[in-house]
């Protein structure tokens, strides 16, 4: 009889392969020894310290490992490791010179590249450095003071049905999730400014019924993207997550069978492409036709996002200073969008949650709020007027910044305080952490207004001063801030006018998640209550 003396050294082979693949992708024995003098918490093979992110959110478990092991440590998404730094000036120093964004692991990330283009050629992802300045040098007029002061009728409009809303709920002493209510006005503004058409996403039925079908259709669209867009949207992800190497594969067989979630996504991807499209067409046969005289029926507001882009052109050196095509506006108005509406959300839903902890602070600010008027409604100009809101918005921001990680990639080698750090490495410079560094703040996990009133005793050192970043920093900083900073102001003022609000019980410390930005885990929950006469 014959035997087979080959077949069990095969398999003898094939075993210490699949061993050695198994370690190499669960293990990353190289990187580890490369990165090994950067202190971290030990992750788990294969999953890295994914599990216990999820867990605990980016937010806290970043805050407590910097207590844990000093201003520079290392954390495994899967099998990437990313330096995380907590160091102010560090921290400023990393986003001055890397620029670029790492692609963020979205469902985006697995989409083929057509369908990708709401994402890596728009503000927030590209990564060519000269396309970047030249849309973001397009972007700037929209902040210019003549052009917030043309928001600040829309932020009062969005107010005002804020406040018929929430006296509806304060007459019936009901409880409402003051996160989801901000959402909507946020929308509602931020959608408004950027598309040109109404959103009216607060009235009680979601989608105003008189509201033209391009903007319904705009609003669903919009709604989709961001309920689906989420980390951990399809799938597919978790592959990459463990095992990035088989990103293009992968990208192959999501787009041959994308699953429901991805096809949602694509679907009103299309959708908001297409009726952008039509708006911009209507946008050009209003400037035709006004330029020859005639008044158009519909189409952008004038002063809106999308018509300033439709007008702009790219930088001489870019593109042949051509104006901005298409698509390329449809971005920049999604990115407006995507950007600027569940950050102010939360930083106003945040900054509820700590005035309804704290009724001291509160009292506080309406004795402000009256001295103002509490009839008066507010232009750009009067918020000067409003240091304790300010003061209050931005201890907020400290504690609970929304975009609580400038994401960043490293454009090449770098000594971070003696630690080499290879080109393409993921960095994560954690503002939440250097927001809350007990070595650089007083009481750092405090709600102390006081510190940003001058002449207060609380009032911050100019060390805390240069550590306070809610805006990001460098040539990638918020270019938004002036808007946000405006339309929070606005509602604070508006609705403290009105209301004050009773915290429901059980949410001190608050549960948050911060898959991408930060936000409560589930709402933040009140009762508003109508206030008595002055
Ligand atoms: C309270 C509200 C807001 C907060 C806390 C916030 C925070 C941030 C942060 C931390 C960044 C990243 C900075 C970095 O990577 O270093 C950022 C970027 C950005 N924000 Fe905001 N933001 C807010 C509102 C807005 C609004 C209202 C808009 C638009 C109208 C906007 C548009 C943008 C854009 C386009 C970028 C990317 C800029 C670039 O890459 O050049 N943001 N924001």
């Amino acid at each position: 009889m014959e035997v087979d003396l080959h077949l069990p050294s095969t398999l003898v082979v094939l075993s210490a392969i699949f061993v050695l693949v198994a370690v190499l992708y669960g293990f990353h024995p190289l990187t580890r020894w490369r990165l090994r003098k950067i202190p971290g918490p030990p992750p788990q093979w294969y999953a890295g310290n994914l599990l216990e992110v999820m867990r605990q959110s980016s937010y806290h478990f970043y805050i407590r490992n910097a207590r844990k092991y000093g201003k520079i440590f290392k954390v495994w998404y899967g099998a990437t490791p990313v330096i995380v730094v907590t160091d102010a000036d560090l921290g400023r120093a990393i986003n001055l010179r890397n620029p670029n964004r790492h692609t963020a692991m979205g469902p985006a990330a697995i989409m083929a590249p057509k369908d990708r283009m709401f994402d890596s050629d728009g503000i927030l992802l590209t990564k060519d450095r000269a396309y970047h300045r030249s849309i973001r040098n397009a972007w700037q007029p929209a902040f210019f003071s003549e052009s917030l002061n043309g928001y600040a009728n829309l932020m009062n409009s969005g107010a005002d049905r804020l406040i018929k809303r929430l006296g509806k709920a304060a007459a019936k002493g009901q409880e409402v999730n003051i996160w989801r209510m901000l959402g909507d006005l946020t929308m509602d503004v931020v959608g408004t400014a950027s598309f040109g058409v109404e959103f009216r996403t607060q009235e009680d039925d979601e989608i105003d019924s008189s509201a033209s079908k391009d903007s319904r259709e705009l609003v669903m669209a919009a709604q989709t993207i961001f309920q689906m867009g989420g980390a951990g949207g399809s799938l597919y992800l978790p592959i990459v997550v463990l095992c990035p190497v088989l990103l293009p594969l992968v990208r192959l067989i999501a787009g041959a069978f994308p699953d429901e979630r991805m096809k949602k996504i694509l679907k009103a991807r299309t959708k908001l492409q297409q009726t952008c499209t039509k708006l911009l067409e209507q946008a050009r046969a209003r400037m035709e036709a006004e330029a020859s005289g005639k008044k158009p029926e519909r189409g952008l507001a004038p002063g809106s996002f999308m018509q300033h882009m439709a007008q702009a052109k790219h930088h001489p050196g870019v593109k042949n200073g051509s104006p901005f095509t298409d698509t390329e506006i449809v971005q920049q108005a999604f990115g407006f969008l995507l950007a600027g509406y569940e950050t102010t959300a939360s930083a106003l839903a945040f900054t509820i949650y700590n005035l309804s902890a704290n009724p001291d602070k509160a009292a506080r600010l309406m004795q402000e709020v009256d001295a103002f008027g509490r009839d008066r409604v507010p232009q750009n100009s009067d918020l000067e007027q409003l240091p304790y809101v300010q003061a209050v918005f931005k201890e907020a921001l400290r504690l609970f910044p929304p975009g609580h990680i400038s994401i960043r990639e490293a454009v090449e080698d770098l000594n971070l305080n003696g630690h080499h750090i290879e080109k393409g490495t993921w960095l994560h410079v954690s503002l939440c952490g250097i927001h809350r560094d007990p070595e650089v703040w007083d009481k750092p996990d405090d709600f102390v207004p006081e510190r940003w009133m001058p002449g207060a005793p609380e009032e911050a050192t100019e060390a805390q001063k240069r550590a306070w970043m809610p805006f990001g920093d460098g040539i990638r900083a918020c270019v938004g801030k002036r808007f946000a900073w405006e339309e929070a102001l606005i509602a604070l003022l508006r609705i403290f006018q009105r209301f004050e609000f009773k915290l429901s019980p059980g949410q001190v410390p608050l549960e948050v998640r911060s898959p991408f930005t930060l936000g409560p885990a589930k709402g933040i929950f009140v009762t508003p209550i109508l206030r008595g006469e002055e």
